[in-house]
């Protein structure tokens, strides 16, 4: 059995007016430790305006924001843009950035470097980030964002205008920061990022979330198993396997299984040992989903 994350931040019926002009309304969700939680919507949905929020850089007109644990959350931050007309070499901007969120010199002089080198950046560490590619300006914003080691990591567009390379070469660093611990919130227009970044998605629309769904479970399908069992436990052993999404018992002793597709042959062996035996696995598709994402990616 997996250990439960730690919720780290919830965000409770929020909502944004300009003016009269209402952004977003009654926006609710959690984060959790190690979640990635991707925030899809067309142009001018609101998502920057959520990001923002989360950030503490934009009120909630109505609303909570609540930080659930006892020392003050990390928060680390990527824009849409990086800026450009920077005269600071990745070494100096990193320094003066940490200096100023009151980090010590001995943790900087450890930590840049190490950044550096993770980021692949040690042969343009002496030139002035003013003369870096977009993607090396990308990879500094990255870096100063998780600088301070932050317990979650929010990225507006974060693949927006990188060559392929550079685009896998971020998306690896998101998941081993993900690895570690740290959770993602994201907005983005590519499917590969989603796909292999995010956990749980949620489309605005109408000011609203419209969608709030778990992506390998919609976007992958879901194995559904049936098999003869006959065991008065059956619901009971079966609330507590993971992957398992939905069973029903369709005869006294047959069983229908609906199961995400990375647990189905656990759930196959585990079957077989509480004495079922298995009468067919077929694949389930729903492409609900990714029609709603594709809809929204290619606005
Ligand atoms: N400071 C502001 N004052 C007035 N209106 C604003 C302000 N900031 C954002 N808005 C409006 O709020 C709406 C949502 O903007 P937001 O930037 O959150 O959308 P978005 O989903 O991130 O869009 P995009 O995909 O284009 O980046 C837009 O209509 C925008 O014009």
């Amino acid at each position: 059995m997996r250990e439960m994350a730690k919720m780290l931040l919830q965000l409770e019926n929020v909502s944004k007016r300009y003016l009269r002009h209402t952004v977003v309304q009654d926006i609710s969700f959690s984060i959790f430790e190690g979640q990635s939680l991707a925030i899809l919507g067309k142009n001018g949905s609101g998502k920057s305006t959520i990001l923002k929020i989360i950030l503490g850089l934009s009120k909630a007109t109505n609303g909570l924001v609540r930080q659930l644990r006892g020392d003050k959350l990390k928060i680390g931050y990527i824009p849409e843009q990086f800026p450009k007309n920077l005269r600071f070499t990745p070494d100096e901007y990193l320094y003066h950035l940490g200096k100023i969120q009151g980090l010590s010199s001995y943790y900087l002089q450890k930590r840049i470097p190490q950044l550096i080198s993770q980021f692949q950046l040690d042969t343009v560490k002496n030139l002035w980030i003013h003369h870096l590619s977009k993607g090396m300006r990308q990879k500094v914003g990255i870096m100063q964002a998780i600088l301070h080691e932050p317990d979650i990591l929010v990225l507006d567009e974060p693949l927006s205008g990188l060559d392929m390379t550079t685009q896998q070469h971020l998306i690896e660093q998101i998941l081993s920061l993900k690895k570690s611990g740290v959770a993602i919130i994201f907005t983005c227009h590519e499917m590969d990022l989603l796909r292999k970044v995010a956990d749980r998605a949620i489309i605005l629309e109408d000011k609203k979330i419209k969608e709030d769904f778990m992506l390998q479970e919609e976007i992958d399908g879901y194995m559904i198993i049936e098999c003869r069992w006959h065991d008065s436990k059956a619901c009971d052993l079966l609330r507590d396997v993971d992957g398992v999404t939905e069973y029903i018992s369709l005869t006294e002793d047959v069983w229908r299984i609906q199961v995400v597709p990375s647990y189905s042959d656990r759930l196959i062996a585990q079957l077989l040992c509480w004495g079922a035996s298995i009468c067919s696995v077929t694949k389930h598709e729903d492409d609900h989903y990714e029609h709603k994402i594709n809809e929204i990616f290619q606005t």
